[in-house]
């Protein structure tokens, strides 16, 4: 034994003899050569290849090097022995990944793929601005050589869609907004984003069931259409346009959609982005399975027509902005050219740009649908038309139950009477679901019935406003209606002051026109 050790010892003094022989006769250069040809031939004869895969590409951060991580980490949970282990920022969830210098066998379609997590330290020499890691971390991929084709064409998008998948599971979904105009931050992003946890859902929504329904199945196929999508030549997207009073649900809408499909939500401020070409680059990064929402379409922006002019209601082409509203100013011609257009924002949800990213659902709402121009309206721009109306008797038992935990099948016997009265009552007063809403809040402590019939009370107290309002614009007889308006959005707008306020019913203008009006482009 003591011998083997000796030889050893010397076989190794001799090997650093050579070596250090090596280095003062050869000059570097030589040597790099040397290693150069060493390295070739070995590659020639091996029969492996390899991959790097670096975790900055030149100044950018490498999405596929991410992508591995993400996809190491499920297998990595199980086999590993040592791992590191991590917490994303926005993730409800933890990460398991190679340590440094640790290796993984995975195996696709029959072929063996063997990960390497590399790590050295680098001391960057150029100057830069932005902070830059002190080591450098890569993956090294080993395939066989006979492997490679199937390897550069199937498995790394199946790595991407895989890392994706987990990337959704444990990520909290994410609210974006443009509110630094079109300003980038450090990794080139016009978005800021924060966790979304809006509690919205379809259950908690308050709407007509059937309608409800016919919407959840609209999103379902929607996400589960990538293969007729494709087969029909249409990009994968959907638009929705939210239309009705102030209060009845849409932004809640909205959420319920990013909820019940797991979304991102892509809050666009129209107000903040000054050209179509800034529109364009908002859009190209937004990421796929996303909802991008413009609220208050009608009074967002000055939009111009496609012919440059500006869009005028009394031309027949209805305006999206009224110049004379102070919610909207006007815009003069200097900075209309260097506005965004109708055109450009057509172009965002319906272009060629709209398809520069695929699963993306447009939302617009408006409390104005008459304000906007036909182009928007026009059949397979915006796929589904949907009305919320004020709320209905199927609407007040599904917020009913939300707030009061009221079950209309175990109701007794008083509390369906007042259930039935409600029924009555509800038609005529008119009553969005965010006043039902904080009437039902106020009275959540109380007694179930004398909730139920707070509630009541105040329908009544509503529908004699409403009695009494109609009652007195009939008796002023006013030929023009102006006066009516007024006192009717008085009236409607602050119920609190609606025993002083005098009106006259209000109605959506487009309400029995355009109630579940849906575009039958889509189908
Ligand atoms: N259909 C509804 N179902 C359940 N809750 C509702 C509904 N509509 C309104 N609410 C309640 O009223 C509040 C305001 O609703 P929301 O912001 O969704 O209305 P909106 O239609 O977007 O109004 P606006 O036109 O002013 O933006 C919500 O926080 C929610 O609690
Ligand atoms: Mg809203």
């Amino acid at each position: 034994m003591k011998e083997l050790w000796t030889s050893l010892a010397a076989l190794v003094g001799v090997f650093a003899f050579f070596q250090s022989l090596l280095h003062a006769i050869f000059p570097p250069e030589l040597r790099f050569l040397a290693v150069k040809l060493f390295h070739r031939v070995f590659c020639f004869f091996s029969s492996y290849c390899y991959f790097d895969i670096t975790e900055i590409d030149g100044v950018n951060t490498n999405e596929l090097y991410n992508a591995v991580q993400l996809y190491l980490s499920s297998s990595a949970s199980v086999s590993g022995s040592r791992l590191s282990l991590s917490r994303p920022l926005n993730s409800s969830a933890f990460t398991f990944g190679l340590s440094n210098n640790d290796r993984l066998v995975d195996t696709f379609n029959g072929a063996t793929a063997t990960w390497e997590h590399v790590v050295t330290q680098w001391h960057p020499q150029s100057f830069s601005w932005r902070p830059l890691p002190q080591e450098k971390r890569g993956f090294t991929l080993r395939v066989r050589k006979k492997d490679k084709p199937l390897i550069l064409h199937s498995y790394l998008d199946h790595i991407m869609e895989r890392a994706n998948d987990i990337r959704r599971r444990n990520q909290d979904r994410l609210l974006y907004t443009n509110s630094r105009g079109g300003a980038l931050d450090a990794r080139g992003h016009p978005w800021e984003s924060v966790p979304f946890k809006h509690p919205s859902t379809f259950e908690t929504l308050a709407m007509n069931p059937e309608r409800k329904e016919e919407i959840m199945a609209d999103l379902r196929d929607f996400a589960d259409g990538q293969t007729f999508y494709q087969k029909t030549g249409r990009a994968w997207k959907r638009g929705y346009l939210l239309y009705g009073p102030p209060g009845t649900g849409k932004s809640s809408m909205i959420a319920a959609m990013a909820n019940y499909l797991g979304y991102d939500i892509y809050d666009l401020e129209l107000t903040e982005v000054h050209t179509n070409s800034e529109l364009r680059k908002l859009l190209m990064k937004t990421t796929s399975k996303s909802i991008i929402v413009i609220e208050d379409i009608d009074c967002s922006i000055q939009l111009t027509n496609r012919n440059g002019a500006a869009v005028k209601k009394s031309s027949g082409l209805s305006s999206f902005s009224d110049p004379s509203s102070e919610l909207c100013p006007m815009v003069g011609p200097e900075e209309t050219t260097k506005s965004i257009t109708l055109s450009g924002l057509l172009n965002f949800t319906d272009g060629l740009w709209s398809c520069c990213g695929s699963e993306r659902i447009f939302v617009f709402t408006t409390n104005h649908i008459e304000k906007l121009d036909p182009a928007l309206l026009r059949s397979g721009r915006m796929d589904m038309h949907i009305f919320m109306s004020f709320c209905s008797f199927p609407a007040l038992k599904i917020l009913m139950k939300n707030y009061l935990g009221f079950e209309e099948a175990l109701a007794g016997g008083e509390e369906k009477r007042l259930l039935g009265e409600l029924q009555v009552v509800m038609g005529t007063a008119q009553m969005t679901p965010a006043d039902v809403s904080e009437v039902l809040i106020k009275n959540r402590t109380k007694e179930r019935s004398k909730a139920v019939a707070e509630l009541l009370e105040v329908l009544r107290s509503r529908v004699e406003v409403r009695k009494a309002a109609r009652n007195l614009s009939t008796m002023e007889s006013n030929p023009n209606g102006e006066l009516e308006e007024e006192q009717e959005k008085r009236a409607l707008e602050s119920p609190k002051q609606a025993d002083e306020a005098v009106g006259e019913e209000a109605e959506d203008p487009n309400a029995e026109k355009n109630k579940c009006d849906e575009n039958s482009a889509e189908d």
